[in-house]
Order: structure tokens, then C-alpha cells, then sequence
């Protein structure tokens, strides 16, 4: 006993999982320590310095290093620095690490972090540097210049362009202003330099002003907006009564729709009318003054729902003149936004017909889509719509380039952020001006991290010339950013799909996809971000290893030929509806006999259940009038309905320096992203959360300069919880879709969280795991669609030597994989049910898929329709994958998005399984 405490035995484990025990005075200091290890990993240390981490946390550390005391028995971890990147020197000298005083580090509470030890260390052998191997040339190039230079230089040697295509230009298609313009409309378009209106704009125009509902659907930039201002200020102008609403799914959005009002409006100077964006960020002050004044309202579909419709009376004067209502960006609108969003519009057309006796004409405008009519249709309940989508615009050549990362030597591909992030480089480098589109906020500021170590080498003044947006940073933040575009302050910003949709950064030259960003309306949304107008431009995909870039890759007429997917909405989500009924009655109470043409033929069971939990009751004492009256205890529903996503909680992620709220993240995803010891990434600056405070959910971080990141270890767990699912609407209309034995039902779904892995930033793989089991599962209720597999498909598995559950496993990642080519979601909407290793009776014969939104947005019976095809898009997947390892590879059966990517996988197996399955079907029906 007392010798154990003088000495101390601990353990420690080296990156490369190399293992040893040391053995430490008690009044060791960091020195010792660090002496002992060199020893014990000679020669991998001997001139390295490296972090040393317990539980998570780097402990060799600053002056606060005195109070750490690591215990007899303690197990550490090391990784060795890899970049050189001298700290300054420490100008304490090293503490004694095992001072006897009690135990004061607490990993779960967290006080103390500890940064980097502070001293200067000789510079390791660098990798080599992605900047010394890029062009280090600023030659102003043109897009059709950049392909060559591309060809001959960074993409020379690898092979990594397995495609190029070019998109022929347009002409123009004009027709005269109608002569039923008023004069001050054509000096309002004159003043923006518009003499003629495009063939569509004139359509549209013309429908609008017979007071049809229209859709325009038509490519970026290709004049969306004059469809709807025209009618709009020609409306308000000419008398003092008609207002207009426009709905924009983004305040930035709104701002840069108010700019072009701006310039427009002077030209109506006779009558004057006011023209305001309502929403979020408009003071407090100026809100009474707008809604009293205001003929063209600027808002979105949060305000119409926590402000505007709870509190119509305050804008009677719009609601009862309301003469257009334009909802821009219409495609925005899926998922559980868009099923809020159709809701919202139907409180908003009962309010303005059953209070205010108006029934205004909708405009709609979208990016292509396969049924932007049906879309809209849906959308806003409406029964006719002409449909707008003979793009007459012009628009200049586009070069696109399907690039391949290439295979390293140790035969894996290399990493595609590098490659975008080289990419990147060049494009800013030769003049040209680029957005990066990346899948997720993490991998935007990896690349802005990459890129700009890459221009440090190339041309270091370009370096504050890039950046990354998204939507998560503050408004104020967004607003600079796109201001510094448009202004040519910024060359390039690294972005995720908040920049897809119109707001004006000016002329674009590049464009850059990092993987394919979920549906090829949105690949095409991207893509026009480049090359506005007549200009050429470039566009480049870059692939990652999975599946479907894969796919691509080595199939590009699939990608070209590939027609834009349906847009669904499902306004029929049982929570949803439950949520935004209470609302509208709140509004206004709900009338069983009239209300069902907004609210469809659920309405009535909806109705009950909000009876029974207390929230509304029938007007009459009878209880049979069909009047029913909220009394709900929350005066207004609509605070506590968040209609971005269908959950309530959210994690505040805060600077513990600053005290600033970095972010708000959803429940359901805070843990991928904040716990105790991981790596969380915010305009390039990396911070270690260092406690979690699960009841005020908070997540508290610090910066940290790490040499890796994290990647939360999650187990997911789906059981059945009765009721089937509505049939797809499509069903009915689709006699030529595959019949299937799949089945579509309500799920619950539990995520536990079991640990994280740390992944060393220099060579992008594993250094250690990480084991906690203190987070609380979360659990929701979905949907999920399904497959038994039949007994004698297991029986043909197992006869051929294969392991069947591995087989479900790597069917299921196929699966998901193919999912993107034939429905409009993206790998965050759906996720799969890996088989666990050990088999569970109950669920180890079923391929499933469940919808990651909780409550369900109809992508289950979605798939249920589509399940024939899947099944053999899925297994053309596996079967033409050229790899020849028994547990397939990232093209194949690999997945990311399943902590257990590469394991308990059977390529063979799942090749027997799906023919199995699809021959099973055919003989079934
Ligand atoms: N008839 C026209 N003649 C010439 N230029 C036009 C005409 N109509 C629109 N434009 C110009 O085209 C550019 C793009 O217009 P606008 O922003 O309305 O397109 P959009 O289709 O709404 O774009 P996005 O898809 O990004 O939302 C603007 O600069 C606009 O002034």
C-alpha cells in the first residue's frame, strides 16, 4: 500500500496500439514522464513531441499541470505531434504532475482542460504537403483554360478525371414588355436595365395578372423574380388597397429580395407604398409602424407561424387585402420543413378566407423538379395551377469534370477533402471565383482549413480571401460574407447547401461538389450557383469512396441522363398535423365541416385526440356543433412548435471564453456532434468540449489546437410499435412500379451512444477509442419500411459457407446507398438497421430502413413503392463493383454513416440475399 503510494503504476497505450506499463515515482514530474515514455517507444518518440491524453484529455499541460493527479492504475494514451508547429516556449518550469493532493480532475465535470504542452519541439519529418505538390501559379485563367490547366497539372498523374462534359449555351428567347404594362412598371424595369421579359416571364406574368396560381420552375438565374415582382408592384401600385405576401424559406433570402424592390420602387414614386421584410431580426420598435403600413410584406414561414397567424388581427389589413402570396424556393419545402410549411399555408388561406373573406393568388417559384406543379399543388392545397417551365434565359457553356481522388499507394483513395480543398486552391488562385459545396458544416471547415494551408504556400495573400457559410452562423456574419462576394472582397467561400438557393453573391465562375449532394435537383441547383447569365463556367464533382460517387464515377451517362427527382411533401404526418391543428385553432376555431378542405380527412381524429388531451373542446354544450374552441394551457401552441424540425430540445453548444453561443443543435443530433472530449469544429477553429450539462443542455468548449478529431461510436436499435403506414399517395397512379413484399410501419428508434473514436488529422486514420456510457439514449417515434428475408434465401446463404447476418449488414448499406437515385432525399433522411453481430431472432431476417425524421415524412412508403426497384438497383450496385474483398469496399457495401462501416460485412452473401430476395418477389406475385 504505501509503496503504491510513492509508486506508481499506469498504463499506456501508443497510437499504433502498442501497449506498455510505466512505473513512476510519486513525485514525478511531466519531465519524468515524458522520459520514461520516450524510453519505452524509442525510437518512434525519441525526438517527437506527443500529446498524452486520459480520458480523453490532454494532460500535459500549462502551470495547471501541478494538480493533476494521475492514479495508480490509470490507463493513458499518446499521440505523437505531427505537424511541427513550435508553441512557444513554457515559461514555467515542468510541474510536478503527482502532487498528493486529492483527486481534482473530474472527466464527467470537467474543470479542468489542459492545452497543449507549451514547448518547443523539433520539427518532425512533414508529410508531404498537399501546397507542394499544387500549382503555384496566379495566371488569370477562363473556365475552359482552368479544364487544360487541370488536365496537365494536378490532375495529370492520378487519373483523376474520369469524365468531362460540356453544356452547350443558350440564346435568349425574349418577347416585348405586355402592353398592358403601366408606365412606371417599365420605367421600374428599365431603371434595372430590363427592356424585354423572357418567353416564361411573360407567361407567368400574364397568368398571374388573370389571378391563376402559378409555378415557375425553371434554372438559376433564370429570372424567377420578375415573374412575381411584376404582378405584384403593378397590383399595389395602381390602387392603395392590395397588399403581397412573400414567403422566403431564409432571411438572406428576404434581404436580398428587399434590395432589388429597392431599386425598382423609386419608379413608382406617385403612389407611394411601403415595402418591409417582417421577421426575426426586425427590431422591436418597427414592428407596429410595418404592420400598420406595409403593402408588400417580406416574412417566412417561422414568422407567419409564431407571429403572424397568432396574431392576424394585427394585420387585418393586410390579410383582408391580400392579393398575392408568393412562396419563392418552393422545392425548400420538404421533409418535416416542408410538412410545417404546407400546414402553415393552410392556416394561412383559412384565416385570409374564413376572417377575412380574401382568397389571394399564389405564385410559386422553384428550381427544376420533376412535379413542380404537384409539388405546389400540395404544398398549398390548391386545385389548379398553371405550370411555368420553358426556360427562356440564356446561359453561357458549362465544363463539368467528374474527378476521382486517386489511389495511394497504401491502395486506398485519397482523401477527397484534400482534393476539393486543392481544387479549391487553384480555382481562387487563377482568378476564378468559387463556391465549394460541401455535404455537412464539419467538412466545410476542414476544407477551409486545408485550403487555406495550401494557399499559406502558394499565394499567402489569398489566404483571407476564402471562407466558409453556412447556416448556422449568425445572420450578421451570413450578411458580410455575402456582401464580401458580391464586393470580390472574398474569391471563394467553402459552403453547404444554405447556399444553394438564390441569394445574389454576383457572377460565380466554379463550382465544386464534395460528393454528390443528395439529388440531382440539388446537384443542378449547385451547379447553376456557377456561370449566372451568359458567362462559362466550370463545374467539378468530386467523388468520395461510397457508393453512389462510385456509381457515378464509373457510370457518368447515369449522372447526365439522370431526369431531376420528384419533390415530396406530406402534409398528412399525424404529429405534425396534431401540432399545427392546435395551432390554427388557437387562430380561430377549427369548423369540422369546413376545415377539412385545408386540413384533409385526418383532421377528425386529430381533432379527438386533441380533445382528449385537453387542448380543445366543442362549442356546444351538446359537444355536437363541429365548432371546436382551444383551451389548451399554452396561450399561443405555436411557441413551443419548431417547424425546422419536429423536436423541442435543443443543445447550446458555448465558448467557455467568450461565453458566446456558438451554435443551437437539435437533440437528435447534438451527441454526433458535442460530448465530453470531442473535437467541435466552428469557422475553423477547432474547440474540445470539455462537460456537458445534460439538464440545462449545454455543451461548454474551449479552443484547442488538436492533431485529431472525433467520430462518435452510436448503436441503434428499432422495434415495432403497431399500425401500418399510409399508403403513398403515388401508389394509386403508379401501375408499372415493381410489387413488393415490403411493408411499411410505425418504428421506434433508440440511438445509444457508446464511445468515440479519435482520428489523427495526418493521416486520417483511428489512433484510440474512447468508451462512455453516460449520455441518455434518445428515442422517437418513425417509420420504417421492410423485407422479411425468406428462410430459404438464409439456408442458400449459409449452405454456400457465408455469413448471413453480414450479408443483411452489407445488403443494407447497398440499399441506402442507391436510395439518393430514386428518391429525393440525401444519407441524413433515411438510415439502415445493421444486423448486429450476435443476431437477434427477431430481427436479424429483415433488410429495414427507417426514416430519420421523427414522426416520419412519408419517405417510408416512399420507398415502400419503390422497394422492387431498390432491391435491383441494389444489387447492380453490389454486383458491379469490381473489388474483390470478401467484405466489399466503400463503391460497394462499405457505409460511414454506420459506426460499424467495415465490419460483420459478406459481399458474396449480400449479392445471394438480394437476387434471393428479388427472385422470391417475382415468384410471389
Ligand atoms: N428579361 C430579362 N432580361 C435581362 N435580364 C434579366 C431579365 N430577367 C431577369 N434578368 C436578370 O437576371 C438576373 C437573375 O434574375 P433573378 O435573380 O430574378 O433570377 P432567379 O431565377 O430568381 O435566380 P435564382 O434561381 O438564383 O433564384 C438578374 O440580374 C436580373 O436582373
Amino acid at each position: 500500500m504505501a509503496n503504491q503510494q510513492q509508486q506508481r503504476v499506469i498504463r499506456v497505450r501508443a497510437h499504433d496500439g502498442r501497449s506498455t506499463a510505466v512505473t513512476l515515482a510519486a513525485a514525478a514530474t511531466v519531465q519524468d514522464l515524458k522520459t520514461a515514455l520516450r524510453s519505452s517507444f524509442a525510437p518512434a518518440l525519441a525526438s517527437r513531441d506527443f500529446h498524452l491524453f486520459l480520458k480523453g484529455v490532454n494532460l500535459l499541460a500549462d502551470a495547471k499541470v501541478g494538480n493533476l493527479p494521475i492514479a495508480h492504475g490509470d490507463s493513458l494514451s499518446f499521440i505523437p505531434v505531427a505537424a511541427a508547429k513550435p508553441t512557444p516556449p513554457s515559461t514555467t518550469a515542468p510541474p510536478n504532475i503527482f502532487s498528493g493532493k486529492k483527486r481534482k480532475f473530474s472527466w464527467r465535470g470537467g474543470e479542468d482542460i489542459y492545452a497543449k504542452i507549451a514547448k518547443p519541439t523539433p520539427p518532425p519529418p512533414p508529410p508531404p504537403s498537399p501546397a507542394a505538390i499544387s500549382c503555384h501559379g496566379m495566371l488569370p485563367l477562363n473556365p475552359t483554360q482552368m479544364v487544360e490547366h487541370l488536365r496537365e497539372g494536378m490532375g495529370k498523374s492520378g487519373g483523376q478525371i474520369t469524365h468531362s462534359e460540356e453544356i452547350p449555351g443558350r440564346e435568349a428567347m425574349f418577347s416585348d414588355l405586355p402592353i398592358h404594362l403601366s408606365s412606371a412598371m417599365r420605367n421600374a424595369l428599365r431603371s434595372i436595365g430590363i427592356t424585354k421579359l423572357y418567353t416564361h416571364q411573360s407567361l407567368a406574368v400574364k397568368s398571374a395578372v388573370d389571378g391563376e396560381h402559378v409555378v415557375v420552375s425553371t434554372s438559376t438565374s433564370s429570372g424567377k423574380s420578375l415573374c412575381y415582382n411584376i404582378p405584384v408592384l403593378e397590383s399595389i401600385s395602381q390602387s392603395s388597397s392590395p397588399c403581397a405576401l412573400y414567403i422566403f424559406p431564409t432571411k438572406a433570402l428576404a434581404q436580398d429580395q428587399l434590395k432589388t424592390l429597392l431599386e425598382m420602387k423609386p419608379a413608382f414614386s406617385q403612389s407611394e407604398f411601403d415595402v418591409s421584410i417582417y421577421d426575426g431580426d426586425t427590431a422591436m420598435k418597427d414592428r407596429t409602424r410595418i404592420r400598420n403600413n406595409a403593402r408588400l410584406l417580406i416574412t417566412n414561414p417561422d414568422m407567419l407561424h409564431m407571429s403572424i397567424l397568432p396574431c392576424h388581427g394585427q394585420f387585418k389589413r393586410i390579410l383582408s387585402n391580400l392579393r398575392y402570396i408568393v412562396v419563392d424556393e418552393a422545392h425548400y419545402y420538404k421533409g418535416a420543413f416542408g410538412c410545417h410549411a404546407a400546414l402553415i399555408l393552410r392556416r394561412l388561406k383559412r384565416i385570409c378566407s374564413s376572417v377575412y373573406g380574401c382568397n389571394p393568388t399564389f405564385i410559386f417559384c422553384t428550381a427544376t423538379l420533376a412535379n413542380p406543379r404537384e409539388h405546389v399543388m400540395e404544398l398549398a392545397k390548391l386545385d389548379r395551377v398553371v405550370l411555368v417551365e420553358n426556360d427562356a434565359s440564356p446561359c453561357g457553356s458549362k465544363k463539368f469534370l467528374l474527378w476521382n481522388p486517386p489511389i495511394t499507394a497504401q491502395e486506398r483513395r485519397s482523401n477527397p477533402v484534400l482534393e476539393v480543398s486543392r481544387l479549391f486552391a487553384e480555382m481562387v488562385q487563377h482568378g476564378l471565383r468559387c463556391i465549394a459545396f460541401c455535404k455537412t458544416r464539419k467538412m466545410c471547415e476542414q476544407v477551409l482549413i486545408q485550403t487555406r494551408q495550401i494557399l499559406q504556400k502558394t499565394a499567402s495573400e489569398l489566404v483571407d480571401s476564402i471562407c466558409v457559410y453556412r447556416g448556422g452562423y449568425v445572420a450578421s456574419d451570413r450578411r458580410q460574407i455575402e456582401a464580401d462576394l458580391f464586393g470580390g472582397k472574398l474569391r471563394g467561400v467553402a459552403a453547404t447547401n444554405a447556399l444553394e438557393l438564390g441569394i445574389d453573391v454576383g457572377h460565380i465562375d466554379a463550382t465544386l461538389h464534395l460528393g454528390f449532394p443528395g439529388s440531382m435537383a440539388s446537384f443542378w441547383q449547385q451547379a447553376g450557383r456557377s456561370g449566372r447569365r451568359s458567362k462559362q463556367s466550370i463545374d467539378v464533382y468530386v467523388a468520395f469512396d461510397g457508393a453512389l460517387d462510385q456509381y457515378f464515377m464509373r457510370s457518368p451517362h447515369k449522372l447526365f441522363g439522370k431526369p431531376v427527382e420528384h419533390c415530396q411533401v406530406d402534409s398528412h404526418n399525424h404529429k405534425v398535423l396534431e401540432q399545427q391543428l392546435a395551432c390554427a385553432a388557437s387562430e380561430y376555431s377549427l369548423r369540422s365541416e369546413y376545415d377539412e378542405c385545408y386540413f384533409g380527412s385526418s383532421m377528425n381524429s386529430v381533432i379527438t385526440t386533441l380533445k382528449d388531451k385537453g387542448c380543445l373542446i366543442n362549442n356546444s354544450s351538446g359537444g355536437n356543433s363541429g365548432v371546436w374552441k382551444y383551451i389548451g394551457h399554452d396561450k399561443k401552441p405555436s411557441q413551443n412548435v419548431s417547424i425546422r424540425a419536429i423536436e423541442h430540445h435543443r443543445y447550446k453548444v458555448i465558448d467557455r471564453k467568450s461565453n458566446r453561443v456558438l451554435e443551437e443543435i437539435e437533440e437528435s443530433k447534438a451527441f454526433f456532434q458535442v460530448y465530453e472530449g470531442a473535437i467541435y469544429m466552428h469557422q475553423g477553429v477547432s474547440y474540445l468540449v470539455d462537460k456537458i450539462d445534460l439538464c440545462s443542455r449545454i455543451a461548454y468548449c474551449k479552443v484547442f489546437d488538436l492533431d485529431y478529431y472525433t467520430k462518435v461510436k452510436d448503436y441503434t436499435e428499432i422495434s415495432f410499435i403497431g399500425g401500418d403506414v399510409d399508403e403513398h399517395p403515388a401508389s394509386q397512379c403508379k401501375p408499372d412500379i415493381t410489387r413488393t413484399t415490403a411493408q411499411a410501419n410505425a418504428c421506434k428508434v433508440t440511438t445509444r451512444w457508446v464511445g468515440f473514436d479519435r482520428i489523427l488529422k495526418s493521416i486520417n486514420q483511428k489512433s484510440d477509442t474512447i468508451t462512455f456510457n453516460h449520455l441518455p439514449p434518445y428515442s422517437f417515434e418513425t417509420q420504417a419500411v421492410w423485407v422479411q428475408i425468406p428462410q430459404s434465401v438464409r439456408a442458400t446463404v449459409e449452405q454456400r459457407g457465408s455469413q448471413f447476418l453480414h450479408g443483411v449488414h452489407a445488403a443494407s448499406h447497398a440499399l441506402l446507398s442507391i436510395l439518393p437515385l430514386h428518391m429525393m432525399c440525401n444519407g441524413s433522411d433515411l438510415g439502415t438497421q445493421c444486423a448486429e453481430p450476435q443476431g437477434n431472432s427477431e430481427t436479424s431476417d429483415r433488410i429495414l430502413l427507417y426514416d430519420k425524421h421523427s414522426g416520419g415524412i412519408g419517405l417510408a412508403s416512399q420507398a415502400k413503392l419503390l422497394f422492387g426497384e431498390l432491391l435491383a438497383s441494389a444489387l447492380e450496385l453490389v454486383e458491379t463493383c469490381s473489388c474483390t474483398n470478401f467484405d466489399g469496399c466503400p463503391s460497394c457495401i462499405q457505409s460511414f454513416a454506420c459506426s460499424d462501416c467495415i465490419k460483420n460485412l459478406d459481399k458474396e452473401a449480400a449479392i445471394l440475399i438480394l437476387k434471393g430476395l428479388i427472385q422470391y418477389e417475382k415468384l410471389y406475385f
